[in-house]
This record gives structure tokens, sequence and C-alpha cells, in this order.
């Protein structure tokens, strides 16, 4: 069975309008959108600013409420608990934020920082608190006199360590990483992803992974979701999405990486070129006349993805 399974999931955000802030329309930022996640995987959702990646992510940590659809986790749909049904799941699905530098309270130490999901779910004694965070710290390649110290006396990629460590002290089965690196040097990107993947194994942790850079999802996941404004409009494995596209969007976001070897950049105006071409010839293929892409069907896992 996956560990995670999205079904139909909507999301509008009410757009208020007039005198009296009537809804007079709806911003429909997940739009039926379907995929799973099996343990241990990575999955990658990919696409450019505004298209869902995020509100589909705080959607599942129960951030966001769904508009419709179901988020099964091992078979429980979470969009219908509670909150305090939900609270459980907590433990279980934990998120690594963006912005090293806002999401860590600067007032607090980093042991308060650490201990804060534990603090919501086990009743540890002091001491056995900071001798788990400590162990947490190291884990993450942090001194345990860690504890002591406040934010701003880490370096960014130093701090978005204390974020995972946050993260991993629960014990989580899933990770939700929404764009993890992106507010990092480039020179630091590739420590703090690797060392994801370290972890990854060492915790059989199954990742979300939540990134606008196509080659750091390369680089990360197994398989591959393309979201456009709202819609998944392609599923595959990492290899099959980068050698083998096969949605004209997909299409155009390859040929528009940044390419240093002139055999990919060879290939990318190829792409290129046949971007252009479908868009004159077969558009209504992929996009209705509003412009909105027609949405992949649900799948099980096991199946591969038929393109629409
Ligand atoms: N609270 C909100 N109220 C109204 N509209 C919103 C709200 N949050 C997001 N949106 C809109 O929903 C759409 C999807 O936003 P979302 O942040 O999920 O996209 P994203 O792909 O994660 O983009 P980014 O990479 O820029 O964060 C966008 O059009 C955005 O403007």
């Amino acid at each position: 069975m996956a560990l995670l399974n999205i079904q139909h999931l909507k999301v509008y955000y009410p757009v208020r309008g007039g005198f009296f802030r009537r809804v007079v329309d709806h911003v429909r930022a997940v739009d039926d959108v379907n995929f799973s996640l099996n343990k241990r995987e990575t999955y990658g959702l990919v696409g450019e600013s505004g298209c869902g990646k995020t509100t589909t992510g705080r959607t599942i940590i129960g951030l966001i409420r769904a508009t419709a659809g179901e988020v099964l986790f091992e078979g429980t749909d979470l969009t219908k608990l509670r909150r305090r049904e939900f609270h459980p799941y907590r433990k279980d699905i934990q998120m690594i934020f963006q912005d090293p530098y806002s999401s860590l309270n600067p007032r607090k130490r980093v042991l308060d920082i650490v201990a804060e999901p534990l603090r919501n779910f086990e009743r540890l004694s002091p001491h056995e608190e900071r001798q788990k965070v400590q162990y947490v710290l190291e884990r993450v390649g942090l001194s345990a006199e860690s504890i002591y110290k406040y934010p701003h006396e880490f370096s960014g990629g130093q701090r978005q360590r204390i974020g995972i460590a946050r993260a991993l002290t629960l014990n989580p089965k899933l990770i939700i990483a929404d764009e993890p690196v992106s507010a990092l040097d480039v020179s630091v990107q590739a420590q703090v992803l690797n060392f994801m993947k370290e972890i990854q194994q060492e915790y059989g942790l199954t990742y979300l992974f939540i990134s606008h850079d196509l080659g750091i999802i390369r680089h990360m996941c197994d398989r591959i979701g393309i979201m456009y404004r709202g819609r998944l409009v392609e599923e595959g494995t990492s290899e099959e999405i980068f050698t083998n596209p096969q949605h004209i969007y997909t299409k155009r976001l390859l040929s528009a990486i940044p390419n240093a070897d002139p055999r990919e950049r060879g290939r990318q105006e190829a792409l290129r070129r046949e971007v252009e071409k479908e868009y004159e010839q077969s558009y209504s293929r992929y996009f209705d006349e509003n412009g909105r892409a027609h949405p992949l069907k649900p799948i099980s896992p096991t199946h591969s993805v038929a393109i629409p």
C-alpha cells in the first residue's frame, strides 16, 4: 500500500470583493490533483511559481483545509479528521521549510526550537529531552553544545540542519520538504541535499520534495509530478521525465534549464522547436479554451500513467 495517496485534491481560495467583501470568485490553487507516494521514495513536485506546489504540501500536513478530495495517509483520509483526531498524524508527517532564516524563532535557544515537537507529543524529563535533542543534533552534524546557542550564531546551511533536526525528533514517516535549499548559497545546497539523502536511508524516510528547480529535482527524486496552474500534467520516473517528456509544458520547462553542457544545449534547442510546433498544431490536446491544462487521471501506484 502507498504511504500517501492523494485523490482528486482541490484547494480553492476565495477571492473577496465589493463593499461587503463577498466571495466573488475563487483561485483554483490545486485543481483535481492525484498522486501517491510509496514508502521510502522521494517524489518531486515541480512547476513554476504559483502552480500550487506549496498549497498541496500544506494541505497534506493540515495547515490548509482541502476544498474537496482525499489525502489518504496509510489508508486514513486526513481531510475528514477533526483537529484532535489529526494530532497523532502530525507526529508521522513533518515539514522542512524553505527559509531557515525566518522559520527558526530568533529568540529561542536551539534546545527549545528542536524540542518543540517533542514537547507536543512526549512527556520527557528535562534530562531525557536534552539527551534526545543532543543526539539528533549530533546526527545532523552539529555539536551537542549547540543547544545553548541561538539561530543567528549559525550559518544558513547549519540552520537548515537545525530545521531538519527538529523534523527528525519524532521519527516521522513522511517529510514534506518545501524548497528546502533555495534560500541557501549554491555552495552549501549540495551538502544539505546529500545529507537529506543520507538520513532518508538511515531513518527510512519518504520525502515529498517541492521545488521549482529541475536540476535539484533530478538529483533528489525517484518519481516526479509536473504541476501547471493547479493541475498535475505529467508524472513519471526521473529518467522518463528527463529523457522522454510527454507533456508540452514539461518540454517547455526542460528546454528552459540553464545548461552549460553543449550537447545538452543542442537537445534543448530541439525541444524548444518541438514545443513551438506542438503549441501551434495540437494545443487542445493539452489545454482547454481557457488555457487550463487537462488534469491527469487518478492512477494506482503500480500502473503507468496515461498522458492526456
Ligand atoms: N492565502 C491565499 N489566498 C489566495 N490565494 C492564494 C493564497 N495562497 C496562495 N494563493 C494563490 O494560489 C496559487 C498557488 O499558490 P502556491 O503558493 O501554492 O504556489 P507555488 O507553486 O508553491 O508557488 P511558489 O513557488 O511561488 O510558492 C497562486 O496563484 C497563489 O497566488
